[in-house]
C-alpha cells in the first residue's frame, strides 16, 4: 500500500471505479471539487487497470490497488478463480476502510468497485453508486444491494433499480471539457479552417471495427473533412500518411481542445462519451457495440439518443464503407437540426446536486 493512507482530522472520501475510462471519468469530474474543499481523497482501483494511469498521478489523491475478478456471464476457466479474487478484494477493502475511515464511498462501477462497496456495508460506511448506462451493468446490480443510493444518467434507468435507492440525476461531466480552445487544437493538429473537422472516438479503448471502416474510406472522407481519430491503445497505424488525418491512442488534457475544434463526431455509444457530446452540442453518428460483443447497453443508449433527436445511429452489422460515408455526409448536412434538438435538452445542475447529496449522506 502507498504511504499516506493514515488520515486524521479532515473528512475522508473514498472513490472507486475502473476497468475502462468510462468507469473513471465521473470520479475525475468530482475529485477536484472535494480536494478544493479540503477533503482527504482516496481511490481504490485495480493493480493494472486504466484507473491507475488516470488517477495515480493526481496530486492530493492516494491510490490503493486491490485484487479484482471479472464477473462473467459466460463459461470460462477463470470463473473458478475469480470468486477468490473478489473475496480477496473484499478483505483488502475491508482493511483499508477500517484504516482510512472514510465518511462515504462513491463508486462509478466496474468490477473493481464491487468488493469496495460490499466492504463499505460491513464497516457501516454509506456508499453511493453512479450508473451511466441506460440499464445497470452486472457489477452495479450486485453492488446496489450494499449501497445507499444508485444515481442514474438516464431517466429510464430508474425502473431497473430498487425504488428507494434509485435517483435520476443526469450526467456528471468534467468541467474542463467546456474550456476547450479551437486555436490550440489547430496548432496541435496542423489542421486549417478550410475544411470541417470530424472526430472519431471508438470509446476509451478504441474500436478495431470502426478503425478499419474509417481507414478504408480515408481518401473519400478527407476530400471533405479533416479527421481526428482516437483509435485506442496499440491501434495507431503508422503506415498512413494522409493529409488532414491525425491519430491518437488516447488523449487526456488535449481532448477539450480537439472537441472544441470538431464539427461532428462518430462514436461508440458509451454513456459518458455521448452525454459529453450532448453537453457540447456535437452532432453524433453512433455505432453501438453489438449484442455479440456486449450485454447490449450501448444499443439502448444509442436508441434513446436517436429517439430524442440527438444522434444518428448506424448498427455495426450494417457498417460498410459506402454506408459509413453516406451517414457521415448526411450527419454533416443535417448538423444544425441536431444542434437545435440538443439545445432543447435542459442540462441539470448535476455535479452540484451530486456533491450536495454526497455531503448529506456522509457518516456524521
Ligand atoms: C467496451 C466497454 O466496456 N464499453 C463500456 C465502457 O465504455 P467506455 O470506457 O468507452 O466509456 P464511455 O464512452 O462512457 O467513456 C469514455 C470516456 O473516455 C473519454 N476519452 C475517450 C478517448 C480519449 O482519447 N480520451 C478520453 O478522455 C471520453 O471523453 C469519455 O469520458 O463504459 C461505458 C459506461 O459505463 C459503457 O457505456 C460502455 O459500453
Amino acid at each position: 500500500m502507498q504511504k499516506g493512507w493514515e488520515s486524521v482530522g479532515k473528512q475522508t472520501i473514498l472513490f472507486t471505479g475502473g476497468g475502462t475510462a468510462g468507469h473513471v471519468v465521473v470520479n475525475l469530474a468530482l475529485i477536484p471539487e472535494f480536494l478544493k474543499e479540503g477533503y482527504d481523497v482516496h481511490y481504490v482501483g485495480s493493480y493494472e487497470g486504466i484507473e491507475r494511469e488516470l488517477i495515480e498521478g493526481l496530486s492530493g489523491v492516494t491510490y490503493h490497488a486491490i485484487s479484482t475478478g471479472k464477473l462473467r456471464r459466460y463459461l470460462s476457466k477463470e470463473n473458478i478463480k475469480d470468486p477468490f479474487k473478489v473475496m480477496k478484494g473484499v478483505y483488502q477493502s475491508n482493511r483499508l476502510i477500517k484504516k482510512v475511515k472514510p465518511s462515504i464511498v462513491f463508486s462509478k462501477g466496474g468490477f473493481v468497485s464491487v468488493p469496495v462497496v460490499i466492504a463499505s456495508k460491513f464497516q457501516k460506511v454509506p456508499a453511493i453508486i453512479h450508473e451511466s448506462d441506460l440499464t445497470p451493468g452486472l457489477a452495479n446490480k450486485i453492488a446496489s444491494k450494499f449501497a445507499r443510493f444508485v444515481l442514474t444518467n438516464f431517466p429510464e434507468t430508474v425502473k431497473y433499480l430498487p425504488e428507494e435507492k434509485a435517483k435520476y440525476v443526469g450526467a456528471i461531466i468534467r468541467e474542463e471539457l467546456f474550456q476547450g480552445s479551437r486555436e490550440r487544437a489547430y496548432e496541435l493538429t496542423g489542421f486549417t479552417q478550410a475544411k470541417p473537422v470530424l472526430m472519431v472516438m471508438g470509446g476509451s479503448v478504441g474500436s478495431v471495427k470502426m478503425n478499419e471502416a474509417i481507414r478504408g474510406e480515408l481518401k473519400t472522407l478527407t476530400e471533405k473533412f479533416q479527421i481526428i481519430h482516437l483509435c485506442g491503445k496499440g491501434n495507431i497505424d503508422s503506415s498512413i500518411h494522409q493529409e488532414g488525418y491525425v491519430q491518437y491512442e488516447y488523449v487526456t488534457d488535449g481532448l477539450k481542445d480537439l472537441l472544441a475544434m470538431s464539427d461532428i463526431v462518430i462514436s461508440r455509444a458509451g454513456a459518458n462519451s455521448i452525454f459529453e457530446f450532448l453537453a457540447l452540442r456535437k452532432p453524433m453518428l453512433l455505432i453501438p457495440l453489438s449484442l455479440q460483443a456486449s450485454r447490449g447497453d450501448q444499443l439502448l443508449n444509442a436508441e434513446s439518443f436517436e429517439k430524442q433527436g440527438f444522434a444518428a445511429v448506424l448498427q455495426e452489422e450494417n457498417l460498410d464503407g459506402e454506408r459509413l460515408v453516406n451517414h457521415v455526409n448526411e450527419l454533416y448536412h443535417d448538423r444544425f437540426s441536431y444542434k437545435d434538438e440538443m439545445a432543447k435538452f435542459e442540462p441539470r445542475k448535476t455535479k452540484d446536486d451530486v456533491i450536495q447529496l454526497i455531503k448529506e449522506t456522509m457518516k456524521k
